[in-house]
């Protein structure tokens, strides 16, 4: 298309779309979901910030109530998009969770799916079949059934990232240049170690590939590098401020010619090309070293080379002519198979039929998918451990201390502990005990309860306190919806309100997890306190003699204030990756709890006086609440931790594979 015909053909386009506009019937009569005033033509772009839009969506809410709309474009024309913020948990579960099946599509987007390549990553995939079979496939490898298969995973690379912290932090080290920021370097040298901990545990689940350097040494991989430069380009450019780019609103723009790309409107093109370039090369590149290591026959078993290996077993048609068997027992027997298996096993490759290859094609995409999506969410997590930490270091460390009081019971680490009890660091087998008690009706009752409440309510508190993703990922309505929400200060009197198909909807997860309704005034405060059990409490649930429906009441209520119920999302896009951070952060945190100090870094200043360096943490991501870079000084507690560190990276525990 020439220049010329391109301009007229969109000028054309938009003033039909305009004139139609003008007497289109939006809202049947019905109110639409209140929000500040829109702007002639544009809407309101100008309330849509790129940083912490939670913070902006949370506070519409105060002032509109728990359900606001603002639009890109004024709501009279039929191209506005809506956007809608819930802001509460009742919202969320009317509309998000009993109306799934209305709220689970995702925005088909021009500019992130058409012209960068993200189409079919699971996270906008729309809600039909290709999204169920990609969330199956996910179902088979994390179900809660799973995640003991990777307990020695989660250990080994447990005892790596501290003996990564420790030799940061050891005199010994040479000493480390200052950074940009003016901290000095290993202050900050535990992000990288996050970064490989977090990249490592879903490269070996996924793909079985180990990172060849170990965690003492600097580290540039090939795969983790790709996985973050593309992440961040995922979260940061292509979905800032929404995700909506001018293109999606006209797609025609997509078509301009190379010869405009010079416009600053049209620049979006070569941006979309060489951001298109990466991603197709992230989805590719991992996969591909899957399958050469299979040929080889050096691959170690994976959620890839497993499903690969036996695909004849999985792939519909096949699956339907063996033995008779139904597809998800076999996955099931699979998947047990390959988790407790450590030798790679080599099949004959499979036929080459349109359902083989859809099902790689799934299984490419789906495995990129919980790659991209498992890192920036566990780093952010583990950042908020540190963030919160150091808060606690500034108010005489109660924290720390009633955490520790728990955990050195077990793991010997207190400078009194009993010599009978060997320093080690705590493994994953620590933290439920299995108990037995009457039900009341003359059965039992068989619960797994945790053996350290304080330590699960740290993981609680920096679960809330820090939301992870504060607006949830957009989901897309599919229907004009009606829904009268629940009367809430700002709106006492709530009438039925019109929400439009193919608005998007974001959860504010923030919001919920810092309401005072829910926590209380001190909600903005760190204090795992809050989710310990009162003395009923505990009777109700740990004790004997209660009916279930008295037990399942309180678990009713107590899930209310559980943070889990929010952070991983809602209904049926919600996150199919929690089963294994709730493993893997758990056991983080709890190692790191009973073994090192957390304190903000002291530099000697020109007067030779030590100077606290005390940072504001500031929040650029625009999908995950990544903190930007922070100093921390992080010290082993004592050298009893120290040795229980380097004895269990010597070998020991880590290596104990189930
Ligand atoms: C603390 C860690 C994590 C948090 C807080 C978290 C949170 C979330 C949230 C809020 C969503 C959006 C749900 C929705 O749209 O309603 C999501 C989606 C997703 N998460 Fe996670 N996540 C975490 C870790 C992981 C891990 C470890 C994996 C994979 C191994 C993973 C894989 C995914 C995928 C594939 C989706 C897209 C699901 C879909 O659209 O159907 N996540 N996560």
């Amino acid at each position: 298309m020439d220049t010329l015909s391109f301009l007229i053909l969109t000028f054309g386009f938009t003033s039909t779309l305009y004139l139609y506009s003008r007497s289109r019937k939006q809202s049947d009569g019905l109110r639409i979901p209140p929000g500040p005033k829109p702007l002639p033509l544009l809407g309101n772009i100008f309330d849509l910030t790129a940083k912490e839009l939670w913070l902006k969506a949370t506070s519409l809410a105060q002032t509109y109530g728990p359900i606001v709309q603002l639009s890109v474009f004024h709501p009279s024309l039929s191209i506005c998009q809506p956007l809608i913020f819930l802001s509460s948990p009742e919202v969320c579960l009317d509309l998000l969770e009993k109306k799934g099946g209305l709220y689970a599509d995702k925005p088909k987007l021009v500019m992130a799916g058409e012209l960068c390549g993200c189409d079919d990553m699971v996270a906008f995939t729309g809600y039909g079949e290709q999204s169920k079979r990609q969330r199956k496939l996910m179902g088979m490898a994390f179900s809660k059934e799973r995640i003991p298969a990777y307990r020695g995973l989660i250990e080994r690379e447990t005892v790596g990232f501290l003996t990564g912290l420790i030799s940061a932090h050891s005199a010994s080290s040479p000493p480390a240049p200052s950074s940009e920021s003016g901290i000095p370097a290993r202050f900050l040298a535990y992000i990288p170690l996050v970064r490989r901990y977090a990249g490592q545990l879903t490269l070996s689940v996924v793909y079985g590939y180990t990172i060849p350097t170990s965690y003492t040494q600097v580290v540039h991989d090939k795969f983790l590098d790709m996985a973050e430069d593309c992440v961040s380009i995922l979260s940061n450019k292509i979905a800032s401020g929404g995700g909506i780019w001018l293109v999606d609103i006209f797609p025609i723009l997509k078509k301009a010619p190379r010869s405009l790309e010079f416009i600053p409107l049209f620049s979006f093109l070569p941006k979309a090309r060489e951001w298109k370039a990466k991603m197709v090369e992230f989805v590719e590149k991992p996969f591909e070293w899957v399958k050469s290591e299979m040929q080889k026959g050096t691959h170690k078993p994976s959620f890839c080379s497993t499903l690969l290996d036996n695909s004849n077993e999985v792939v519909p048609s096949a699956a339907a002519n063996a033995n008779g068997k139904a597809n998800s027992d076999i996955s099931a027997e699979l998947l047990s198979s390959w988790a407790t298996s450590t030798s790679a096993t080599s099949k004959p490759p499979p036929a080459a039929t349109a359902e083989y290859a859809q099902f790689e094609f799934d299984l490419k995409w789906t495995a990129n998918s919980m790659y991209s999506a498992s890192g920036d969410s566990t780093i952010t997590s583990v950042m908020h451990y540190f963030l919160a930490l150091l808060e606690d270091a500034d108010k005489g460390g109660e924290v720390i201390r009633k955490a520790r009081k728990e955990l050195d019971q077990v793991t010997g680490l207190a400078e009194d502990s009993p010599t009978t009890l060997k320093p080690r660091l705590p493994n994953l087998s620590d933290r439920f005990i299995d108990i037995e008690v009457p039900n009341g009706r003359g059965g039992i009752r068989k619960i797994k309860k945790p053996r350290f409440p304080y330590v699960e309510a740290v993981m609680s508190e920096v679960w809330r306190w820090g939301a992870v993703v504060p607006l949830n990922l957009p989901h897309r309505l599919t229907e004009d919806d009606v829904y009268t929400p629940p009367p809430s200060e700002a709106d006492p009197y709530p009438s039925p309100m019109f929400l439009r198909k193919g608005s998007l909807v974001f959860g504010n997860i923030w919001s919920i997890l810092h309401s005072k309704a829910l926590f209380g005034d001190d909600a903005e405060e760190f204090k795992p306190d809050r989710y310990l059990l009162s003395q009923h409490e505990e009777d109700v649930l740990y004790g004997s003699g209660y009916s279930e429906e008295v037990v399942n009441e309180m678990k009713r209520e107590r899930k209310k204030r559980d943070p889990r119920s929010y952070v991983f999302g809602f209904g049926r896009r919600q996150c199919p990756g929690q089963n294994l951070v709730e493993s893997s952060v758990w056991l983080l945190i709890a190692a790191l709890l009973s073994t090192v100090d957390v304190r903000r870094p002291c530099v000697e200043g020109e007067d030779g006086k030590e100077r606290v360096i005390r940072e504001q943490p500031e929040f650029n991501n625009s999908v995950f609440r990544t903190p930007d870079p922070f100093g921390v000084d992080i010290r082993p507690r004592s050298q009893k931790a120290l040795e229980a560190i380097m004895h269990a990276g010597e070998g020991g525990e880590a290596e104990d594979f189930e």
